[in-house]
């Protein structure tokens, strides 16, 4: 019978598996129906959830239907039934302080399946769970600390100068530049750099090979999308019989040759250029130094020591190019919409500039405060996750009432999402929320509202592990393109506000964030 589903399935093809599945899942999802009512929790019941699954719209705005309907009626979390699984959208502030950092030990995972076996690239800290998890991230988190960053500096700052050197011979007059084009050739050369040891050569030749293995390596079909958040034996299945993998073949056949290579070239010379491969070697050496007799890390990773190194590099690439390149794309066409914000915004880089010797250096990035107002403004209006996803790893009791007033325990392996496009958008927190405005950021508006509100790099133990870094490659970036040029909207441009993207992995507006750059000679001339 499997033999001949097997045969059947090419035939078949994705698209129709596809489907199928969406027919299972409404069904099960009227079966179900009453899942949510019984344990006190709000039920939703919105066609809007299919649209989440499919990622046919973009993911923010089904919770963000649901986060409404909570608020309207007083209730700090809402359920669905669908994909065999139940889901919880977490809303009440104390709820989702509970989830992501208080009761974390019940929380400890996303709820990815993946397959360390056949793919050792998915086994990163972004899929790992349990102790797992905790080991990896205990190794990986003094590579990101501020002296790591300090010395890492220049290799950012070179990509950053190199960056303003290319857009100086597009700016043509007249001529827009794709800014989402511009910032993913930065932040690729930046993690080639940085993280793979390469000059990846992508803001002088578009078309560098790591480029288009990169972007090969972020689209995720829907199928594969879907996959992800199946049950592991679903996703086991259609790994088997549908050759559905985490990443395409070709792309982690790259990624690992340009690791190996620059990975063995470091251990073999006495070379450093305190990059994140310096980092990776030496967490190589020490865990050597820690094998138990049984050949395994003494301190609880699984697997070999290689593999999950390399899968940590391919990591720094899949969580940092597109959080980048998107994040500085959108701040430079907000600064194009805003030239008040943009006007007060340089005159602090020339003021800061002018106290560190006219140059942009490490320390001079830290005096830069109104710049990452306006980086965590397009933060809060673009965050790069939509919803925050974590699963319950055990049994959990809600520490907020919910519609009964009676206590409602969610059962282990229920998904949690935490929907912080809606929380950013919400007028309790934010007046006026859709309005671009850094001084939502200032220190005084920052400790008026509560914590909680502002979520763009997630919270608790599983929060980003690369905050410094990755604010470290905006500002440079940025005070680079500010010190240089003047931004101006395209004209006739009906891309502004910009709408989302569906059917992508992190948040991404329609239009490529096409603006005009002025060099500030010509301005001032
Ligand atoms: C604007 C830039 C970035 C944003 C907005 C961002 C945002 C996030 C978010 C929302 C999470 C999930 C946190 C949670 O579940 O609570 C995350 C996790 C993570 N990020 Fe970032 N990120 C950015 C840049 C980077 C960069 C540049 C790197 C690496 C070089 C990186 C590496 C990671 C890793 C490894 C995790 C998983 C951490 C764990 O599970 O322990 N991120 N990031």
């Amino acid at each position: 019978m499997l033999a001949a589903l097997k045969s059947l399935l090419p035939a078949v093809g994705a698209l129709q598996l596809l489907l199928a599945v969406t027919a299972l899942m409404l069904v099960r999802y009227y079966f179900k129906s009453g899942f949510w009512h019984q344990l006190g929790v709000l039920e939703v019941k919105s066609w809007r959830i299919l649209f989440f699954y499919t990622q046919s719209e973009y993911p923010g705005y089904a919770t963000q239907e649901i986060y409404t309907m909570c608020r309207e009626k007083g209730q700090p979390c809402a359920g669905f039934y669908l994909c065999t699984f139940p889901t919880l959208v977490a809303v009440d502030l104390e709820l989702i302080r509970a989830i992501v950092a208080k009761d974390f030990s019940h929380f400890m995972g996303r709820g990815v399946s993946f397959d360390r076996e056949n793919e050792p690239m998915s086994a990163n800290l972004i899929n790992l769970e349990g102790n797992e998890w905790r080991s990896v991230r205990h190794k990986l988190t003094p590579t990101f600390s501020s002296g790591r960053m300090r010395a890492m500096f220049p290799l950012v700052s070179a990509c950053a100068e190199e960056m303003v050197a290319v857009l100086r011979t597009q700016a043509a007059p007249g001529e827009t530049v794709s800014m989402l084009d511009m910032s993913a050739r930065y932040s690729i050369d930046v993690i080639g750099s940085c993280a793979f040891g390469i000059q990846a050569n992508a803001l002088t030749e578009p078309e560098t090979e790591f480029r288009v293995m990169g972007e090969r390596a972020m689209r995720f079909s829907a199928i594969r999308l879907l996959s992800f958040f199946l049950p592991p034996r679903v996703s086991a299945l259609m790994r088997k019989y549908l050759n559905v993998t985490m990443f395409d073949k070709d792309v982690t056949r790259f990624f690992n040759s340009v690791f190996e290579e620059n990975f063995q070239f470091r251990q073999q010379s006495d070379v450093k250029r305190h990059d994140f491969v310096d980092l990776l070697l030496e967490i190589k050496n020490n865990a050597k130094l820690e094998e138990g007799a049984d050949g395994k890390d003494s301190t609880g990773l699984a697997g070999n020591i290689d593999d999950i190194i390399q899968a940590q590099a391919l990591v720094f690439f899949l969580a940092g190019f597109e959080t980048i390149s998107g994040t500085l794309a959108n701040t430079m066409t907000e600064l194009a919409h805003n030239p008040d914000v943009q006007d007060k915004a340089r005159a602090e880089v020339q003021r800061v500039l002018a106290k560190h010797g006219g140059q942009i250096t490490y320390e001079a990035l830290h005096d830069l405060t109104y710049l990452e107002q306006v980086i965590e403004e397009t933060m809060r209006l673009y965050p790069t996750t939509s919803n925050l996803p974590r699963i319950a790893t055990e049994d959990y009791t809600l520490p907020i009432p919910a519609k009964n007033g009676k206590p409602s325990v969610i059962q282990k392996g229920t998904r949690v999402v935490i929907p912080i496009y809606a929380i950013h958008r919400d007028p309790e927190f934010y007046t006026d929320p859709d309005k671009f405005n850094p001084d939502n950021f200032t220190a005084e508006a920052k400790k008026a509202r509560p914590k909680y509100a502002f979520l763009p790099f997630g919270a608790g133990p599983r929060i980003c592990i690369a905050i410094r870094f990755a604010m470290m490659q905006l500002k440079a970036a940025l005070a680079a393109v500010l010190r240089d040029f003047h931004l101006e909207p395209m004209k006739g441009s009906k891309d502004y506000p910009p709408r989302f993207r569906p059917g992508t992995l992190t948040t991404k507006t329609y239009g490529g964030n096409k603006v005009l750059l002025r060099p500030l000679t010509d301005k001032s001339a």
